[in-house]
């Protein structure tokens, strides 16, 4: 098969008051230790300070090693549905140590280390030896934005991977964010149980009903509130993005669908109104559980006048977006994780994400099957590194070694 060179239009950033200004604050994994996470039973990786090219062929452990960075700067796994598949197969821990640095401008650099590792179910986490207070400041602290192959359905998947998104956002606008979505989620899960049990005329009080949905009310209203806030925020940014990547001419706006209400006497009421209803249901019928994120193009909702192309396109866009809101919200480039996007993706719109993307002038980690396609004419020699993996082994190529 032939294919074009993917263009990085990258550019190595300039060094304080140099044209431009400033440095822009940025984030580096200058270092990663990997144990036992999924076929990569051990790697010591120093990546570039700019790009990082993860080569090798199908199945060798590209994504797994791109997953290991997504843990240590997360706690979470961008693909996996339980942590524990992390685990190295008849391994009992997962572990990854990385040494994050921030720069901003001439400021002295500020490096930590970060480490996340899973034991059964248990899952870890250290910021230079001691224990964050909570998961969400941990997932804030270095943020990453991953981007692979199963996101190409985000605009025509359930409901479900917007709403992730928009915790994504939330989380770094406000870290309580987090807090109160699991709040939701276990108050949620407990109302249900009790409506059921109440449906099989098993003794329960009208207090205890009560007492769970003051939780859903409460906690749900938060959900709601960060939620819209990250619409507002996300809103422009996408629009920008889409112009960018998709023809132009073409208006597209994003929506913020609650199925909950920001009002907490509203929740309560609607929840108390429909205890008869969603006892039969599989789940409530009103709260943040059912919000969506609503995508138009000239005024017309996505899934129905979008053309394939222009999913994949918003996709993209989306996660620039995604990229952007973080940047304003922390405050710092974030670093970028990108699965396989070449193989998912006709030239024209690889191209356009990832000159997109090189606006961004963060550290970016890709993976690929075919090398001699990633070039990046503007990036210096010392701050592009490719790594080999092959049967979850990663081994640093010397820039001599490219094709
Ligand atoms: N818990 C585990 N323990 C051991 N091996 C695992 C585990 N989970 C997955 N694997 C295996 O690890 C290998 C690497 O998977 P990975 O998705 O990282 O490959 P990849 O190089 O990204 O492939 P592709 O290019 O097809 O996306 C696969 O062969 C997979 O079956």
């Amino acid at each position: 098969m032939s294919a074009s060179p993917i263009a990085l239009s990258l550019t190595t950033p300039q060094a304080p008051g140099g044209p431009g200004g400033a440095t822009p604050p940025s984030l580096l994994l200058e270092r990663l230790l990997v144990r036992g996470v999924r076929n990569v039973a051990h790697a010591d990786v120093q990546p570039a300070p700019r790009v990082n090219v993860i080569w090798g062929n199908n199945g060798h452990g590209k994504t797994s090693l791109l997953e290991a960075i997504y843990f240590a700067a997360t706690s979470r796994s961008f693909r996996a549905h339980r942590m524990g598949e992390l685990v190295q197969h008849g391994e009992k821990v997962a572990s990854v140590r990385a040494r994050f640095v921030e720069r901003w401008g001439d400021l002295p650099p500020l490096a930590r280390e970060q480490v996340a590792s899973i034991e059964g179910r248990r899952c870890a986490v250290l910021i230079d030896g001691n224990r964050p207070p909570s998961l969400a400041s941990f997932a804030t602290r270095s943020p990453v934005v991953a981007f692979h192959p199963n996101e190409l359905s985000l605009t025509t998947g359930p409901a479900s991977g917007r709403r992730t998104l928009l915790d994504r956002l939330a989380l770094f606008m406000d870290p309580r964010s987090a807090d109160h979505r699991a709040r939701y989620d276990r108050a949620l899960r407990a109302r249900h149980e009790v409506l059921r049990r109440a449906e099989r005329a098993e003794a329960v009080g009208d207090a205890e009903i009560e007492a769970f949905e003051e939780l859903c009310a409460v906690h749900g209203a938060a959900v709601t509130r960060a939620r819209a806030a990250a619409v507002t925020a996300l809103g422009p940014e996408l629009e920008h993005a889409f112009a960018h990547i998709a023809a132009p001419g073409l208006s597209l706006s994003a929506r913020y669908a609650p199925g909950g209400s920001a009002d907490v006497q509203a929740a309560r009421e609607a929840l108390a109104g429909q205890r008869r209803r969603d006892a039969h249901r599989p789940s409530a019928g009103f709260g943040p559980h059912r919000d969506d994120l609503e995508l138009s193009i000239d005024g017309h909702p996505v899934r129905v006048v979008a053309s394939q192309g222009q999913h994949r396109a918003l996709t993209l866009a989306l996660k620039a977006a995604e990229t952007a809101t973080i940047r304003a919200a922390r405050g710092v480039e974030p670093i970028l994780l990108l699965d396989d996007v070449s193989s998912e993706l006709d030239p024209d719109r690889t191209e356009a994400l990832l000159t997109f993307l090189g606006t961004a002038r963060g550290q970016v980690f890709l993976t690929t099957t075919r090398r001699e396609l990633i070039v990046t004419p503007g990036v210096d020699a010392a701050d592009r590194r490719d790594f080999r993996v092959q049967d979850g082994a990663v081994t640093p190529l010397s820039p001599g070694e490219r094709p």
